[in-house]
């Protein structure tokens, strides 16, 4: 690793929307440098049809993709180039393509001096292009703008090429035409890291600095990190410390990715690899930290925020004596899958359970997915939750499930103001769709509507770019869906953290004969109160076994009854043994039963199976 200083380096990456080409052209870059064999086949597909995550939920080939490359090992590799006479070493780092993890993105960009923006030209810029777009200048990146997919007939270059010259004022003589299918172009993409990526600064002599930007799980040796190394050099049985967590490791292994794991005798300044050094959780090795020597510390490097979940709920076994096990299940899976929080949590309705916090909501749809197939639990999870802001006179509490939010309708629980988290929300669409996409946002509580065109002074099919600030709890249940379904899957959308928004929002109870049941508590909108109240009763009313006596359905809003529906008896026929003529002996059991009906109901509970719970709430997700 000592032949490589860092002038004949260069960091870079790939960004762009989601199946633009990234996978395609990360494996032409590997082939043409010797890194890999030529192969037939990609190797996504395979990985893509072996996870079978739910395609109801709208997730869409893209989305699973990003599922693909989130669970097996990412893609970042060395290379190995010799231009002008000289071999180069090229370092491709992996980002994630969803939004929920646009701040893993971003991290992974700290890693880089240049990024290659891949558009397909056939489609042209897409809300993810948008994004990562911005990530990247916003860290300075040099950026090579790259248009994929041009063998096919429909590709559009001299559009896109404008729209990119429109949108980010880019130059269109900068602008690279591959296809990264059949490789035309690709030794030009080559030549351009080579040409147009700055290498990267570093100095040997300096303490030991190296920035975490990835992570890996390996079943036998633990946690793999990989670092991007700042100054100093890193070597095998040196004594290390993370900056944030301040625990302290040695290392028991060091190398880089070619693609697979290499092991070499160091990793120099500017340099990008692997570290193994006996952490044993992928919680321990936070992406964004910086490690060092043990005794030497340095400045970390700027920005740093520990992972925030933003989506939370609760998790439950259908059959209440299987905990230990979910809780094992749950431990295990959080071993490869460092973004989720878990806290104990329980439910007088569905026993115990774990609270798990999630990037968004497919990170979590993925984590269920998991959770079911691996470990083959049956289990239900309650209806998503944003955390919640809720300001006392003197504190602000976060709340992130629903059965610990105030009344708020109460005076007396002092609760000044409750907020909610907000994000900015971009959706690009075929400009027929305009009107159907600003109603569904409008019906998501949306503000501050924007809009314009992106093909500025074309006459066929423009595209606009609508942008909003949104409720996140208005994002997590059925917009991507209906974000699709509505604009027939032209629409490609993405949001970024908007903090948070003072809101009028309050608790909802169910109450079965007049008894809350705390799994099925949620936050909302006065906007939505009628409507979400009623529907849910009249769900409720299907899912629930008729008892034996009449049980009142209620939705209810501090002390306020919303909707209500009711739950007729079942009426078990007590003269069907009496023949007939004894009319006084028939009204007698008549009695009787009426009875003992009313005294059921004053004492008696509603008898709810787990399975209940398990399609109301399953519906309830949706
Ligand atoms: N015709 C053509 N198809 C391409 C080209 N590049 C990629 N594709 C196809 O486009 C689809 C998406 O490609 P991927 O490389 O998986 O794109 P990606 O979604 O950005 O990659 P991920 O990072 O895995 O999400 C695949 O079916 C590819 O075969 C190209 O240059 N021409």
């Amino acid at each position: 690793m000592e032949e490589f200083p860092c002038d004949v380096i260069r960091n870079f990456s790939i960004i762009a929307h989601i199946d633009h080409g990234k996978s395609t052209l990360a494996d032409r870059l590997l082939e043409l440098t010797g890194t890999i064999q030529k192969k037939s086949t990609g190797t996504n597909q395979q990985v893509l049809d072996k996870l079978k995550v739910e395609r109801e939920r709208g997730i869409t080939e893209c989305d699973l993709s990003l599922i693909a490359q989130w669970t097996v090992k990412a893609q970042t590799a060395s290379m190995i180039h010799v231009a002008n006479g000289k071999p180069h070493l090229l370092n491709l780092i992996d980002t994630p393509g969803h939004v929920d993890f646009a701040w893993e993105v971003s991290r992974s960009l700290a890693a880089c001096q240049g990024a290659l923006l891949l558009v397909d030209a056939t489609q042209g810029v897409q809300a993810q292009s948008i994004s990562v777009f911005h990530i990247a200048k916003e860290r300075g990146l040099t950026i090579i703008p790259v248009l994929n997919k041009i063998d096919l007939p429909a590709s559009q270059p001299e559009r896109i090429a404008a729209q990119l010259q429109s949108t980010f004022g880019i130059n269109p003589l900068d602008i690279l035409q591959i296809s990264a299918k059949t490789g035309k172009g690709v030794e030009d993409v080559l030549r351009a890291i080579i040409e147009r990526v700055p290498p990267p600064a570093g100095d040997t002599e300096k303490p030991l600095k190296a920035f975490l930007f990835d992570s890996l799980y390996d079943r036998y040796r633990g946690v793999i990190s990989l670092v991007a190394i700042q100054d100093g050099v890193l070597r095998k049985g040196d004594k290390i410390a993370s900056c944030h967590t301040r625990k302290k490791y040695e290392v028991t292994e060091v190398g880089v990715m070619h693609p697979e794991e290499v092991p070499t005798s160091s990793l120099q300044p500017g340099q990008v690899g692997f570290v193994a050094c006996n952490m044993k959780e992928s919680s321990e090795a936070h992406i964004g930290d910086t490690l060092h020597r043990l005794g030497v510390p340095v400045d970390p490097m700027p920005g740093f925020q520990p992972t925030k979940a933003m989506v939370y709920a609760g998790v439950f076994p259908v059959d209440s004596n299987d905990f230990i096990k979910l809780e094992e299940s749950i431990k295990r899976l959080t071993l490869t899958d460092r973004s989720v929080t878990i806290q104990r949590e329980s439910s007088t309705a569905l026993g115990q359970g774990c609270r798990l916090g999630f990037l968004g909501t497919l990170h979590m749809d993925v984590f269920r997915q998991r959770l079911e197939d691996e470990y083959d639990a049956s289990i239900i999870i309650t209806a998503p939750t944003v955390p919640y802001k809720v300001v006392y006179k003197d504190r602000t509490v976060l709340v992130s499930n629903p059965t610990e939010f105030p009344d708020v309708t109460d005076t007396s629980s002092k609760v000044k103001e409750v907020q909610e988290p907000v994000v900015k929300a971009s959706i690009i669409v075929p400009e027929e769709y305009l009107g159907e996409m600003m109603d569904l946002c409008f019906s998501h509580r949306a503000e501050d509507l924007d809009h314009r065109y992106l093909d500025a002074g074309t006459t066929t099919s423009a595209r606009a770019i609508l942008t909003c600030t949104i409720p996140l709890s208005e994002i997590v249940t059925d917009f991507f869906d209906q974000l699709k379904s509505r604009s027939s899957g032209y629409a490609s959308f993405d949001y970024e953290d908007g903090g948070y928004k003072t809101s009028d929002l309050a608790k909802m109870v169910f109450l079965l004969n007049g008894k809350p049941v705390d799994a099925l508590a949620i936050i909302v909108h006065r906007s939505a109160q009628q409507n979400i109240g009623r529907l849910w009763v009249k769900k409720l009313h299907k899912v629930i076994p008729r008892q034996l006596f009449e049980v009142p359905i209620q939705a209810a809003v501090g002390k306020k009854i919303i909707a209500r529906e009711t739950l007729s008896a079942m009426r078990a026929d007590v003269t069907a043994g009496l023949y007939g003529g004894h009319y006084e002996r028939k009204m007698k059991h008549l009695e009787n039963q009426k009875e003992s009906k009313r005294r059921m109901k004053r004492i008696g509970s509603v008898d709810l199976p787990q399975e209940a719970f398990f399609d109301i709430l399953s519906t309830k997700n949706k």
